[in-house]
């Protein structure tokens, strides 16, 4: 037990410095990849990197002192099956029959042995479970992978490090550990309830990633910084080792001179050859752009940094003069060194008074910017009219600039389809889009039910229950009358077409024509993921008509209050009933109840007005909002939490049809004047 104990302390001490060789790496990996970096991910990643290390100094320590030592018993593979039983059995006195024997077996290396190597790898099977989204199969295969590792590198003596191998390679093992992950897999399921959806928690980064946040920006500064102070080390002591000699005073600049060049270099040159990044800000997907995200103007990069540098750097050098700098050339190091020299402490005390003040107006920035949620600019930033931006936060809010009245978007799709994209061709790509974001959340086949409206917004939820059907998904497709009797074209044909489809190739989707309330709550119930194609652009007025609003609600009720059966969350239920969740100005929403499926609206959810943000009663409550086409006025509204995350999917490039659109426009108002 000794062993374990030792082994654990030792991945305890070591880890430290692990972390420290990880966490670079990981924050610049995190931030490109999902946007920022949230608290639960983190930790998951650093306990899961600190389990394995434990594992591994479990399974292969402690190291022999010698390299060619030969340990008796493991020269031999145990490869009989289940042999441990057998020893067991045969040299303990364990007796079923007799209850005095049970406690002191415990105690035996057999059982304790056995009952570790379940436990190494319980871990394992909940973390892919949890925190990985891995099926029992491939848990299964990859805690018998991870053993089957443990296992050759014991049997290999550590993959030749030693002539002989100096532990037992033992199929017992390979069965116990294998078992320890499953044990772990099924252990982590009732704990799936409580913990927040791993997934969630990725969506969530990946919007607040649209915003820089300070920790990204110091870091990507910190990079910057290093490498302008490496360069000019090396180029200090590049210059020094050249000219030493050939010139009086021993060297060609001023080493000061040396820090600036390569200082304007990483902070100046750079950044304007590359339109607005740093090294660090192109490594953590970072931009300098105008506040409305359009690209800058270099004399903007120059007035940003050179102001940056004039307020931490300039009164520095006013107030030590360059030679300072000039390390080598001194035999000093650091500012501090002249300090006991300056004429006069005063000049210091200006520096670091100024110094604090500019601090203390970072700080206060900082405070402002968190508490309003607002971007955190400095004031050098504000000068030179630039703020740093995420790539994903740049290409957001340059879309969302291209704001469209729903009747421009009507127009636009008449010009689209005059320029050979016809509105059903339309109709699918919006459908697939949208049937893209259901697999991204629910990556194995899962039942998924859509609502879909009479109009076209309806179409696109019978390509998207298309879509998804071919990939496996069981999908209910909900809808107010049979397609034979819609009235709206593409969306009847569509429907006609994908009827058709599902009967010819026995796609696994169920049709509900007007289903009753308690087919759809039960359907609703077992959905991973509900898909709202009721209502578009189409909507108006101030209250949804039935059947549609029955549908909003149920959808709804399973979104806030949970399935129907659960018998918990009786206190959601009144607030639900109230209509806390559809308050307006109400900031924060009802948290979503456990279990409750992913919920898509299609181009705007229903009951919310895509042109005035009006939210009517009811109106659907989404995760997701896929808008089709170009952003609409009403989705920016404070109505619009409804939406949840929202995402353009643009179907086609509509920038010349805009440009045609436009000119029409002008054309129009021209005449009437
Ligand atoms: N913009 C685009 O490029 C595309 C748009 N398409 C979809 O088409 C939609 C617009 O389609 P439609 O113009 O047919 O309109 P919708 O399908 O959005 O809505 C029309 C339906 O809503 C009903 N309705 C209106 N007010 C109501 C109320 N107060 N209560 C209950 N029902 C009400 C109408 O009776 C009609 O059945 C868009 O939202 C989008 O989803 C896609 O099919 C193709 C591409
Ligand atoms: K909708």
């Amino acid at each position: 037990m000794n062993v374990y104990v030792s082994d654990i302390t030792l991945a305890v001490a070591s880890f430290p410095l692990i972390a420290l060789a990880i966490t670079l790496p990981y924050l610049v990996y995190q931030y490109r990849k999902a946007g920022s970096v949230p608290w639960l991910r983190t930790f998951a990643v650093y306990s899961f990197a600190f389990y394995l290390l434990c594992a591994y100094f479990l399974v292969l320590l402690p190291l022999p002192a010698d390299r060619s030592v030969v340990v008796p018993y493991a020269q031999t593979p145990q490869l009989v099956p289940f042999s441990f039983v057998r020893e067991f059995l045969a040299e303990t006195t364990f007796s079923l029959g007799d209850p005095a024997t049970w406690l002191p077996t415990l105690r035996d290396p057999y059982v304790y042995e056995a009952v570790f190597n379940v436990l190494l790898l319980v871990p394992l099977g909940m973390y892919l479970r949890y925190y990985f989204r891995r099926t029992w199969r491939q848990t299964l295969l990859i805690g018998f992978l991870v053993t089957l590792s443990f296992e050759t590198t014991q049997l290999t003596g550590l993959w030749g490090l030693y002539e002989h191998p100096y532990r037992l390679f033992d199929v017992d093992d390979l069965i116990l550990n294998t078992l320890g992950a499953m044990v772990g897999f099924w252990a982590v399921g009732p704990a799936l309830r409580v913990l927040p959806d791993i997934r969630l928690v990725a969506l969530e980064a990946r919007e607040a990633g649209v915003r820089a946040s300070a920790t990204r920006r110091a870091l990507s500064f910190a990079i910057d910084l290093s490498l302008a102070c490496a360069a000019a080390v090396l180029l200090g002591a590049l210059n020094i080792a050249i000219s030493t000699g050939s010139f009086p005073g021993g060297k060609w600049f001023g080493s000061g001179w040396l820090a600036r060049a390569s200082f304007a270099f990483f902070f100046g040159i750079v950044p304007i050859a590359f339109r607005g990044r740093t090294f660090g800000q192109m490594l953590l997907k970072l931009r300098i752009v105008r506040p409305n995200a359009d690209p800058v103007r270099w004399y903007q990069i120059l007035a940003r940094y050179g102001l940056l540098f004039l307020f931490a750097w300039a009164p520095f050098e006013i107030a030590f003069g360059v030679g300072m700098l000039d390390v080598f050339a001194e035999g000093r190091f650091g500012w501090s060194a002249p300090l006991p020299s300056m004429e006069g402490a005063s000049t210091t005390w200006v520096w670091l008074a100024f110094m604090a003040l500019w601090i203390a107006t970072l700080v206060v920035r900082a405070v402002r910017a968190k508490l309003r949620g607002a971007p955190f600019v400095m004031l050098n930033g504000v000068l030179s009219n630039t703020r740093v931006m995420t790539e994903a936060g740049v290409a957001l809010m340059r879309k969302q600039r291209t704001v469209l009245d729903v009747d421009e978007v009507r127009a636009l799709e008449g010009l689209i389809a005059q320029d050979g994209t016809p509105l059903s061709e339309l109709m699918e790509r919006a459908g697939r889009a949208v049937a893209e974001e259901v697999r991204a959340w629910v990556p194995d086949p899962a039942p998924v039910v859509v609502l879909a409206g009479a109009g076209n917004n309806g179409g696109d939820g019978w390509v998207c229950a298309r879509a998804l059907a071919e990939e496996g998904y069981p999908v209910t497709l909900v809808a107010p009358d049979i397609a034979e009797r819609m009235k709206v074209e593409p969306a009847r044909s569509t429907a006609l077409a994908v009827f058709a489809d599902a009967a010819r190739n026995a796609l696994p989707l169920r049709v509900l024509v007007a289903p009753d309330a308690d087919v759809l709550e039960g359907a609703l119930e077992g959905a991973r993921a509900v898909v709202d194609a009721i209502l578009g652009t189409g909507f108006s007025g101030e209250e949804v008509r039935e059947p549609s609003a029955s549908w909003i609600r149920a959808a709804n009720r399973r979104r806030f209050e949970g399935a129907r059966r659960a018998g918990r969350g009786r206190h959601r239920k009144r607030a639900c009933e109230r209509g806390d969740h559809e308050r307006r100005g109400d900031r924060s929403l009802l948290p979503k109840a456990h279990g409750a499926p992913f919920a898509v609206a299609v181009d705007v959810p229903s009951g919310l007005s895509a042109q005035s943000g009006r939210a009517a009663r009811p109106c659907f409550f989404a995760d997701l909002t896929v808008t089709m086409l170009a952003f609409k006025p009403g989705l920016s509204s404070p109505a619009a939490r409804a939406c949840g995350t929202i995402r353009l999917a643009s179907l086609v490039d509509i920038g010349p049809h805009l440009k045609r659109l436009r000119g029409e426009q002008d054309g129009q108002t021209r005449s009437a004047e």
